[in-house]
């Protein structure tokens, strides 16, 4: 197990918005974490990196490689941050200081974890961008003279660039055309399998949750009200409110929901 929540619950000032939570994820998986607007995925995520503006308080536990990431100090979580834990949001833009280059965006990332020589730097920035699909022309480049597809590329890029062991992908697609936002899912799936590294995935979007999780959890006003396997989740689910979300959003396709075959049935 590579991320554990023991009865997490996060206020603001006198609002409770996520109220005692609780799962875990395995090493290497793909976990969904779906729900509508407003029910706290957001949020809860923050929670994980100790990116929570300071009128919120976090109760309980939030364990990452079994180290409770609630009892570290800010210098401590700087350091997890990038390197063990990263971040990819929806708002791609914001991920950027529009006055400086993908590169140095690429290298101040590498230099803020330590690696000091700026030879072995450019190198693996111009590396990164190649492996996101991004020529080295990139790395000149401003944030404005990118696209929103090349933009989050370029995200994935620097939240990959230290090999993280959890990435968090909040709504990553939102921004992006569904043709641009199919080719940044299918990156990360491949970069995914390429670095091993396990990834919760915030979306609203069943087809995404269909095509990529393996399992998935569904939340509904800061509560997990359910939780399984996609197959379990999709073709079989229990709560009132899992099976209002599903039949909001109907798949398009023959078969089970979930893309697999009913055990038992050809
Ligand atoms: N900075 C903030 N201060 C106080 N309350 C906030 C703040 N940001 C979000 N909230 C509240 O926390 C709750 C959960 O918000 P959150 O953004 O986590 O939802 P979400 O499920 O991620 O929604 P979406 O899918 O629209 O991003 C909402 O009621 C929201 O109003």
């Amino acid at each position: 197990m590579i991320l554990s929540m023991e009865q997490v619950s996060i206020r603001s000032g006198e609002k409770k918005i996520i109220d005692n939570v609780p799962f875990s994820i395995d090493k290497g998986e793909w976990f969904a974490l779906v729900g509508q607007s407003g029910s706290g995925k957001s949020i809860l995520s923050r929670a994980i990196g100790q990116l929570l503006p300071k009128n919120f308080q976090v109760e309980g536990k939030i364990l990452l490689n079994e180290e409770d990431l609630c009892s570290l100090s800010p210098k401590q979580m700087r350091t997890i941050r990038g390197q063990t834990l990263s971040y990819i949001f929806q708002d791609y833009q914001g991920t950027f200081t529009p006055f400086r280059t993908i590169g140095q965006h690429l290298e101040e990332y590498q230099k803020v974890h330590g690696n000091l020589d700026t030879r072995q730097r450019k190198i693996k920035s111009i590396e990164a961008l190649h492996s996101v699909g991004l020529d080295e022309a990139f790395y000149s480049s401003y944030p404005f003279q990118l696209s929103g597809g090349q933009l989050q590329r370029a995200s994935i890029a620097i939240a990959l660039l230290l090999s993280p062991d959890l990435l968090i992908a909040d709504e990553i697609t939102t921004a992006l055309d569904s043709v641009s936002g199919h080719r940044i899912l299918e990156l990360l799936a491949k970069k995914q399998k390429e670095i091993g590294c396990t990834i919760l995935f915030i979306t609203h979007d069943w087809r995404h949750v269909r095509r990529y999780a393996d399992r998935i959890a569904i939340m509904k006003d800061g509560v997990i009200v359910e939780s399984g396997g996609k197959h379990r989740i999709l073709d079989h689910p229990k709560h009132a409110y899992t099976k209002q979300l599903i039949h909001a959003t109907p798949i398009l396709g023959k078969g089970l929901l979930s893309g697999l075959q009913e055990v038992g049935k050809e």
